[in-house]
């Protein structure tokens, strides 16, 4: 219990008289990689934007069950800090239309840090953490959008860590991306976990086997089966995972 960072019990989710999450119980530990897997529309963006409750940002939706964050009720916290503690990457690199430097610097300024040492050193660890500061060093004042789509979600992925958050939340951060800089985020993933817990979404199993530890399956709003990621791609208990991951449906 003490090691589980997230914990979900009874959740279900709710698009106007649509329930798109039912009954998911799913525990998460501190520095593992779980990757969700599933079919188109099963549910995996919806319930990784209930997890820093973007959702709230969706008119007419509904959530039963409960979510716990390090012990604390999710939705008690205040969004915004949950936020901060939550980070999330999405699946098209969206850089801010400033430079480098300030999409690091956004969050942290908004934060109240105005002194530039102080920013400069955010914007620093954060790059390197992200496995780009050497690409981009010597330009910081070049404009972020200029990147190439692989740099920029790596720029997106260090404007996350420059909030200081515990987990990670990436929906198919690599699905707009060419192989080499799919390659560079995987590694990079491989290297955060040392730090961070992430959750990502991803349609490439291959992807989910390299990088994550464990896997949660999804099928028509139902989590069918989490489990360490070798299990799942090697012997999975429920008839409809291997069908999934044999490539019989979805
Ligand atoms: N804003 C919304 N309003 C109404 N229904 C929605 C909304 N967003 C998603 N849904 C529905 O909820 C279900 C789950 O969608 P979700 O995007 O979470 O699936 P997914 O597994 O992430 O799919 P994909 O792999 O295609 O991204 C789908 O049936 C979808 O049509």
């Amino acid at each position: 219990m003490e090691n589980n960072i997230i914990s979900v019990s009874d959740l279900s989710f709710y698009y106007g008289d649509f329930k798109a999450l039912k009954n998911i119980n799913l525990e998460v530990k501190k520095n593992e990689v779980l990757a969700f897997i599933g079919p188109s529309g099963c549910g995996k963006s919806t319930f990784l934007r209930i997890l820093n409750r973007m959702s709230d940002l969706v008119e007419g939706t509904k959530v039963d069950g409960s979510i716990k964050f390090k012990g604390q009720d999710i939705f008690n916290m205040n969004p915004i800090e949950l936020r901060k503690k939550v980070g999330m990457v999405f699946q098209k690199p969206n850089p801010f239309p400033m430079s480098i430097y300030d999409n690091i610097a956004y969050g942290p300024r908004m934060q109240g840090i105005k002194k530039k040492s102080e920013l400069d050193k955010i914007v620093e660890d954060s790059l390197r953490k992200a496995a780009i500061w050497d690409e981009v060093k010597d330009h910081l004042r070049k404009s972020a959008t200029s990147l190439s789509g692989g740099q920029q979600q790596r720029i997106c992925i260090a404007r996350s860590i420059a909030m200081n958050p515990e987990i990670l939340l990436m929906d198919e951060p690599t699905s707009a991306l060419d192989p080499i800089s799919t390659l560079k985020i995987e590694d990079l993933i491989n290297e955060l976990k040392k730090q961070y817990t992430i959750v990502i979404v991803t349609h490439n199993m291959q992807q989910a086997a390299r990088i994550s530890d464990k896997t949660a399956f999804f099928l028509l709003g139902e989590l069918v089966e989490v489990d360490a990621t070798d299990k799942i791609f090697d012997q999975p208990r429920d008839q409809r995972t291997e069908d999934y991951i044999t490539g019989r449906f979805g």
